[in-house]
């Protein structure tokens, strides 16, 4: 993302939310987006895939892939997959499994006789077992972690290289937090995969991350790695959320 710029209009002038953001996701890393709670990290998401609320809007900037111009549709599914915070509200409650699978391949113009194979697949990488029997749940028949680990069973089906992962165990318990960073991790090593993982959980931060970049107030004020964001952070937001984090957990990173 180069120089990412993002408002919303208020009658007649612009409301700056993301101002000028610049990151480099590469395959196989995790790079780990952090701030405050309204510092800009989902609309910066979003904005790179075109995918805004009404009113909110991209106005400058631009995303290249491999150095080249990439317009957000076609990023959105087929470069980019994207798993989101609460998986009970992804999901359509009237569609089972497979209509879940079937819609996704088919968005992204993938849906052939081959289906079931590969999603049976899929969710075997992400740990669901008996892969038949959950083809026919429903969302509501489904635990929280269950759901989570379709989720991303659904993001690998797209083959995209790379993951936009935003707050994806802010709603789980902390046993099924652990386990879905532990295949997040996995995946993005195993099918090289670039992750951009929003979060405001410096411990999953210093347990996924490869790298940092912080925003606050809408603008990036810091990019490191993890080790370094943790020893030497060189920015106060920077600080606070480390210190933030050690005060609660001091025997982490
Ligand atoms: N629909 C909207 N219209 C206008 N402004 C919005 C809208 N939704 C969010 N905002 C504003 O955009 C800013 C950035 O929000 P964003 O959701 O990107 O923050 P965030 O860093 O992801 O926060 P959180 O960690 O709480 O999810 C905030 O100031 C928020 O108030």
């Amino acid at each position: 993302m180069e120089d990412l710029r993002i408002a919303a209009r208020h009658g007649d002038h612009d409301h700056v939310l993301v101002d000028g953001a610049s990151l480099t996701i590469r395959r196989g890393r995790i790079l780990a987006l952090v701030g405050a709670s309204g510092c800009g990290k989902s609309m910066t998401c979003g904005g790179a895939q075109g995918v805004l609320p009404p009113g909110v809007r991209v106005t400058a900037g631009r995303v290249l892939h491999d150095g080249r111009p990439i317009a957000s549709e076609k990023l959105r599914g087929h470069l980019v997959a994207t798993i989101l915070q609460n998986p009970r509200s992804a999901f359509n409650p009237v569609l089972t499994m497979a209509d879940h699978a079937r819609e996704t391949l088919r968005a992204v113009g993938k849906l052939d006789s081959g289906w079931r194979g590969r999603t049976l697949e899929a969710f075997a990488t992400v740990g669901l077992e008996d892969g038949d029997a959950v083809l026919q749940l429903h969302p509501f028949e489904m635990s929280g972690g269950m759901l989570q680990r379709a989720m991303i069973a659904l993001a690998l089906l797209s083959d995209a290289p790379f993951l936009f992962a935003d707050e994806p165990t802010t709603d789980l318990d902390l046993i099924v937090q652990a386990r879905i960073l532990d295949l997040l991790d996995d995946l993005a090593r195993r099918r090289n995969l670039g992750v951009l993982m929003i979060t405001h959980d410096m411990g999953v931060v210093a347990r996924l991350a490869d790298e940092v970049t912080v925003m606050e107030n809408g603008r990036i004020i810091e990019t490191a790695p993890t080790r370094e964001i943790f020893d030497n952070p060189k920015r106060a937001a920077t600080r606070e959320l480390v210190e933030a984090h050690m005060a609660l957990y001091p025997e982490v990173a």
